[in-house]
């Protein structure tokens, strides 16, 4: 079904009404990235961007989960030392229904001076913040029992709300070892010592900027799937990153996230917990092989394009289909 920027040329709305119709109808829904150049400079201000905040907020997925793992085959594609990366192993619980992209309060005007300004309010309320903190306690008790809370509670009133919060919470879950640190910090903390996160808990923003960031520890922005599920309803399945405008059409992009979010999909939307398996198994052994699109080369390895690596993780799972029957 179309949405983004082949629905906005398609209808005129980014979010055609039978589009989200047919999700909410759907068990799952894998997300190929919105977005590209061709849209940018749409005067009206009706981006393809807009279509995905709409259709996750129609489908209520509030909860983002964005694994980030750094795998043995990919140590040399990490930006970090070897010593830093190995064993990185993290998960980023964002907040996708609310917070600043969501904010009523926002658009142009004119201040008392005249000049131009834009705006944008970021307002949680508790129930918001009540379901994602209970979704990243439930994570990290499924993990390794550890919890960091990112906010900005010194300086923004919906980041003190949230910290109380959560912190109110955490007599719940006397298990699991709760913490919590300033964004700026931790933005600085995952580069300097990311093994000393195992869940991160976070809201809108924040986490979109701090999976991006944390998607370079593991190699690639082009290796990190995601799962968005809500309290009742199908999950949204998509990679964390865009549309990758800069390279599109070159067969350059790595097709992983995308296909590790179908991984992702099976998994936790439609309890195929074996077919999950064996989409990770064939990324794996894929890499194994030494097959590395252009964002994670490195020495001695085989460069190929998109449709390549989709070919080499395609022969895998049909060799383990193989060895099955
Ligand atoms: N969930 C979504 O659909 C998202 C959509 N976007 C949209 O995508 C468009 C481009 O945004 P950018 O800020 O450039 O972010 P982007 O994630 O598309 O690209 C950032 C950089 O990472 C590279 N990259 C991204 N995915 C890659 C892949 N699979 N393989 C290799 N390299 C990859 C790109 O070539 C680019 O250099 C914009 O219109 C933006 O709004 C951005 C982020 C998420
Ligand atoms: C439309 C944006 C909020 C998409 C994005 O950057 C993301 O979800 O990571
Ligand atoms: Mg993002």
């Amino acid at each position: 079904m179309p949405v983004g920027g082949a629905a906005l040329d398609l209808t005129g709305v980014p979010l055609p009404e039978e589009t989200l119709s047919v999700a909410k109808q759907s068990d799952a829904i894998l997300l190929g990235a919105i977005g590209g150049y061709t849209w940018d400079a749409n005067e009206k201000h009706l981006k393809p961007e807009t279509g995905l905040l709409q259709l996750r907020e129609g489908l209520g997925v509030f909860a983002n989960l964005r694994p980030a793992t750094v795998l043995p085959q990919l140590i040399d594609s990490s930006t970090l030392k070897r010593e830093v990366a190995q064993g990185v192993d993290l998960m980023v619980v964002r907040e996708l229904t609310g917070g600043i992209y969501f904010g009523k309060q926002r658009g142009f005007a004119k201040n008392e001076n005249g000049d131009e300004i834009g705006f944008n309010t970021e307002v949680y309320a508790t129930y918001e913040i009540d379901r994602i903190a209970r979704v990243a306690f439930e994570t990290a008790r499924k993990r390794r029992g550890k919890l960091c809370s990112v906010d900005k509670a010194n300086v923004l009133e919906a980041s003190m709300l949230w910290r109380k919060r959560v912190t109110m919470m955490a007599s719940e879950y006397p298990d699991v070892e709760l913490t919590h640190m300033y964004v700026d910090n931790a933005a600085m903390q995952l580069i300097r010592d990311p093994k000393q996160f195992d869940t991160i808990v976070t809201n809108n923003i924040f986490g979109d900027i701090l999976s991006d960031e944390a998607s370079m520890l593991t190699g690639s922005i082009g290796m990190l799937p995601s799962a968005s599920i809500g309290d009742s309803g199908p999950g949204l399945y998509e990679p964390i990153h865009g549309s990758a405008p800069d390279i599109a059409g070159q067969d350059k992009g790595n097709p992983l996230a995308t296909v590790l979010s179908v991984a992702m999909l099976l998994k936790y939307g439609l309890q195929e917990e074996a077919a999950a398996k064996r989409i990770e198994n064939a990324v794996l052994e894929t890499l194994d092989k030494g097959f590395r699109t252009g964002d994670l080369f490195s020495m001695g390895m085989r460069l190929v394009g998109c449709k390549e690596m989709g070919e080499e993780v395609l022969k895998s799972i049909d060799s383990q289909r193989l060895a099955a029957v």
